[in-house]
């Protein structure tokens, strides 16, 4: 179940959307995505209620289609919206730790090489994100790129675990992405930068879902 939640993951706050962000999470859960991460952060973020009340009003979006819907490093707004998950990387509060306080709430971690995977799956993470994939321009203080052969050498050492890539993926790279090992991509701009968001999505979908069922997964 998890792995296929993890097969379009779409990442996004108020700062990366260049309309309303109700309306751009309507069209990409119309377009396919499978779990939606809520990620405030960077300049002109929204902070305090007016952050709370938007997280409330994608939530009962993603509430209402069924959707997961995850809070990136912001556990006492996972815990106060009661939201499926939470998405914290090696800087932010320490995985053991939010594992302790949200229980059987789906815990993300982001990891850049296996011995941090080891250590997310030591900590009972749900699944792992792995990036910077290639270079993105929606995250300034993203660490070097790691590419497809990361990717590789984790799923060789680690079979199951759930990994869901990040980091430039695009249209054109997503097959890539899913046949070097990945359950899934996550993405901010390929779907809040593109001119048609649903269209979009539903290609992203669609390159995803053909190239698991190729590789028989
Ligand atoms: C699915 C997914 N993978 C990785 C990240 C990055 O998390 P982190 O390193 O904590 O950086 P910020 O997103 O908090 O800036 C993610 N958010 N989602
Ligand atoms: C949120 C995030 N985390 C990353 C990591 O490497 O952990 S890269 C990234 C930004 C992803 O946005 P885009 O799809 O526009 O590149
Ligand atoms: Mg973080």
């Amino acid at each position: 179940m998890m792995k296929h939640m993890l097969s379009l993951y779409f990442v996004m706050g108020s700062v990366d959307c260049t309309k309303n962000p109700l309306v751009v999470l309507d069209e990409a859960i119309e377009g396919g995505i499978t779990m939606f991460q809520f990620r405030e952060k960077g300049k002109g973020a929204l902070t305090g209620l007016e952050k709370y009340r938007l997280a409330e009003q994608l939530f009962e979006r993603c509430r209402a289609r069924n959707i997961p819907f995850i809070v990136n490093d912001d556990v006492d707004l996972a815990l106060a919206l009661q939201a499926d998950g939470i998405h914290v990387g090696q800087e932010d509060e320490a995985a053991e730790r939010v594992r302790d306080r949200i229980g059987n709430k789906y815990l993300g971690v982001s990891v850049h090489n296996l011995t941090e995977v080891k250590k997310a799956l030591a900590a009972h993470a749900d699944y792992v994100g792995l990036g910077p994939i290639f270079p993105t321009v929606s995250k300034d203080d993203a660490k070097q790129v790691c590419g497809l052969t990361m990717i590789e050498h984790i799923r060789a050492h680690e079979k199951h675990v759930p990994l869901v890539a990040i980091g430039g993926i695009t249209e054109q790279t997503a097959e890539q992405v899913i046949k070097a090992g990945a359950d899934g991509i996550a993405v901010i701009s390929a779907i809040c930068r593109a001119e048609h968001i649903c269209e979009q999505t539903k290609r992203l979908y669609e390159i995803v879902m053909r190239t698991k069922q190729e590789g028989d997964r």
